[in-house]
Parts: structure tokens; C-alpha cells; sequence
């Protein structure tokens, strides 16, 4: 069960301080990184005391990172060479990055407050009004797990979160442990192992080749994001952002006062009988989302159209001479989108009709749907996804943009 990545783009949890020199673990052989040297006196990162598991050369430990985000805290469980990349990373050497975070970690803001919410457990309702773009939450989280090849039994990965856990500052620790277990348990361990297994999310993190590390997989728990509880059609996205190492929440669309905040758990472009049977399957619930819970032609329509959604995704990312893609096209494109409320994904919608108009020579229209893509990113993806960075580039000068004419170019060149 697990929240998936936050767009589909790879996110850098691992980025490296600019100074990394004075403490640089990759001067030494990696073979010699043993735990307790990742958590020398410089180190962001303490090796929690009997925590490590495996043998020597691929040790398994639990760090906590008592001073991350003002004091707050975090816990790890990673292999020492991962922890020592962690080490290094902005967001755990450099305390400025998140103070200067407006509203971080509040586990209430002017725009929203948690309510219990009838057949759904907790969840977050508007107390004002929203509009695309606004910010909702940006935590940090309480903890991260590798999620790689790592070795370990299940009774290990238990034995080292609730090492971790324990360890935590005890305001973070109350939070973690709050979160809910979907089922009744009955032992401690228990609650950890299932607030890990319906609260996380999934992050993907570029490795480094350099040192012959692949990309990779973590398991992060954000206490008062997972409180989002989800809808086929939200109105709301989450990006993580690896610099500070957050996650963050933006509205998608307006949201009213007394409006439940909700993102999407799933992939919203399956149709109606798969998305039903994806959370059940993963997360053990009946989805009744206000787009599930309609009658059976207005189901029947919205697998139409997203049949044809599939379609015309093809024809419109084919750059060749061969693909029959025309402006037209993103023009139904974004039409589709808009009659299915996928709000979250507007910015993709948008940004594929921006680049049909520059391919035919179109600037006006072009940088008017690359406009529209670029709000709609910046509530999706963030300001350092590849897309809204694309856009802003051709909205600053459409005719140097790579897309110009390209279309044209490709078919005169038959
Ligand atoms: C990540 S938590 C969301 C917050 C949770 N409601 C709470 O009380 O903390 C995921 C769990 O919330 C519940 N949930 C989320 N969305 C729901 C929905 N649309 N309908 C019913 N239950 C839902 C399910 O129990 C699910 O396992």
C-alpha cells in the first residue's frame, strides 16, 4: 500500500551540499563506511545505539537526524553507504533551506483543519477558500526507509523501524504514532509496521553514477500529509521536493470553504473497474469518491473518454513525420481532461497543446497554453519539474524554443 511518487518524473532526494568537503565520506574506500564512522561528531546523522542488523560489509542501521528542520527530527533506515550520501545531503547540513519555509510542518493552518470524516477515518477540510496554485501543507518527514534490495527479513525491517521510532523526539513520535493503522492491532511493533504500510510514500531518487549507485527506492512517512484521504479526481496534488526534502501540497483547482482537501492514491487515467479494484486490492477500501459514486452511463462515458485520452497521448508524444498530431489535437486533448477533472494533470494537457501550436509556427497560441501549463505545473510538479521548466522557456521566447516549426520542418523535409 503506497501513496505513489509524486509525478512521474524522478525526484533527487540525494542532493549534495556545495561544501561537501568537510565531511566527504567518498574520499574513503566505501568498503571501510562503517555506521558508526557515517556518525562521526560532524555528522547530521547519529547511529541509534544497537540498531544495526546484517553483517559487516552490508550492515542495515537506524540514524536519526536529531537537528533536521529546526529540531523537529527525522529517522533513517538505510545502509551505511546510503547514510552517509544522506549526510551529505542540503537539507540535513544546511538548517537555512527550511526556515525559510513558510507554514512548515503546522499541523493546522488558516486554510484547512483535520476533521473526522464520516466512513473515512481523519481527513482535511478547507476552512477558507482555495484557489489553483494555493499552498495547502509542506512537511518534512518523520521517517524514511530505504526501500532497495537491502536483505532484510521482515522481523528485521520491524526491529529497525521501531528502533527508530523509539528514538524520535517525542512531539514527532506522538504524531507518527497517532497516524492511523487502517485495522485494530495489537502490539506496538504492529501499529509501526501498519502506519508504515498505509501512510507511506513512495519516492524515487536519482542515484549516482559515479559511485556506481543505481536510482532509488524510499518509503517516507509526512505525519500530517497522510491525512489526505483520496478521490479519483482530486483537488489537490503533493510534489516532493528533494532539496529541502518535503513534501508538498497544493490546490489543483478551487476548493470551497467546508470542502474536503483529497489527492489522488492511484493512477486517476484507469477506468472506473480498475480504480475500484486498485484500492481495494492495495488499500482495502471501497472507493466512493464523488467521480466513482455516479450513475452507470456517466461511468460508462468516463472510460471513453479515457480510452481516447490513451489514444491521442500517442499520437501527440510521437515527434515524428509519421505521427498525426495537430494542434486540434491538444485542443481535444485538453478539452478531454477538462470534462474528466483531472485537475492534477492539467499541466501535461496543456503543455502538449502548447507545444502542437509552436510546431505549426503558432506563437500566440502556443505561449498562452504553455501560460496555463506553467500555473497548473506549479501546483502539480513544483517549479523544477522538466515540463514546467520546458514551458517557461517557450513562454520567454517561443521562436528559439526547440519545438518551433519542428512539425513544419519534419513534414517539408519528405
Ligand atoms: C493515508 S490514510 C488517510 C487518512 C486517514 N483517513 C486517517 O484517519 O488518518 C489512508 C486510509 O484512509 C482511509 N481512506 C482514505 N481515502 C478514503 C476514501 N476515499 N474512502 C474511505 N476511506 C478512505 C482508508 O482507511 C485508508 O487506508
Amino acid at each position: 500500500q503506497l501513496l505513489p511518487t509524486s509525478g512521474q518524473h524522478d525526484s533527487q532526494l540525494l542532493q549534495l551540499a556545495s561544501s561537501a568537503g568537510s565531511f566527504c565520506p567518498w574520499h574513503r574506500n566505501s568498503l571501510d563506511l562503517t555506521p558508526e564512522w557515517v556518525a562521526t561528531e560532524r555528522s547530521p546523522l547519529e547511529l541509534i545505539p544497537g540498531s544495526c542488523v546484517g553483517n559487516v560489509s552490508k550492515e542495515i542501521c537506524a540514524y536519526l537526524g536529531p537537528a533536521f528542520a529546526d529540531g523537529r527530527g527525522v529517522a533513517f533506515v538505510t545502509s551505511a553507504k546510503r547514510a552517509a550520501r544522506l549526510a551529505q545531503s542540503t537539507s540535513l547540513t544546511d538548517p537555512s533551506v527550511h526556515s525559510q519555509i513558510e507554514r512548515l510542518n503546522m499541523a493546522t493552518n488558516p486554510n484547512w483543519e483535520m476533521q473526522r470524516i464520516p466512513g473515512k477515518g481523519m481527513g482535511v477540510i478547507a476552512t477558507s477558500h482555495l484557489s489553483l496554485g494555493d499552498h495547502i501543507m509542506t512537511s518534512t518527514p518523520a521517517l524514511v526507509q530505504d526501500n532497495g534490495n537491502l536483505e532484510l527479513s521482515d522481523d528485521e525491517a520491524t526491529e529497525l523501524r521501531a528502533r527508530a521510532i523509539e528514538h524520535l523526539p517525542p512531539d514527532l513520535r506522538s504524531s507518527f504514532l497517532e497516524l492511523t493503522t487502517h485495522d485494530d492491532v495489537t502490539s506496538l511493533t504492529e501499529r509501526i509496521d501498519k502506519i508504515v504500510e498505509v501512510n507511506s510514500f513512495e519516492l524515487e531518487t536519482v542515484g549516482d553514477v559515479e559511485n556506481d549507485e543505481g536510482d532509488m527506492s524510499w518509503l517516507a512517512v509526512f505525519p500530517d500529509i497522510s491525512r489526505l484521504n483520496h478521490a479519483c479526481r482530486p483537488n489537490a496534488q503533493y510534489y516532493f521536493d528533494p532539496l529541502t526534502m518535503t513534501q508538498n501540497v497544493h490546490a489543483v483547482r478551487d476548493i470551497y470553504p467546508g470542502e474536503e482537501i483529497t489527492v489522488s492514491y492511484i493512477n486517476g487515467f484507469q477506468p472506473y473497474k480498475r480504480r475500484q479494484q486498485t484500492i481495494s486490492d492495495m488499500w482495502h477500501f471501497g472507493c466512493t469518491c464523488d467521480f466513482c459514486a455516479r450513475n452507470s452511463h456517466q461511468i460508462k462515458a468516463s472510460d471513453e473518454r479515457l480510452r481516447q485520452i490513451t489514444k491521442l497521448l500517442k499520437d501527440l508524444n510521437d515527434h515524428t513525420r509519421l505521427s498525426k498530431a495537430t494542434p486540434q489535437t491538444g485542443e481535444l486533448l485538453v478539452s478531454l481532461y477538462r470534462q474528466e477533472k483531472l485537475w492534477y494533470a492539467m499541466y501535461e494537457a496543456y503543455t502538449l497543446a502548447a507545444l502542437e501550436y509552436n510546431f505549426v509556427g503558432d506563437a500566440k497560441l502556443a505561449t498562452m497554453h504553455a501560460s496555463l501549463a506553467f500555473e497548473h505545473g506549479l501546483a502539480s510538479v513544483g517549479p523544477h519539474d522538466e515540463n514546467v521548466v520546458n514551458m517557461r522557456m517557450l513562454i520567454k521566447d517561443p521562436r528559439r524554443h526547440w519545438s518551433w516549426m519542428h512539425r513544419i520542418n519534419k513534414r517539408e523535409a519528405i
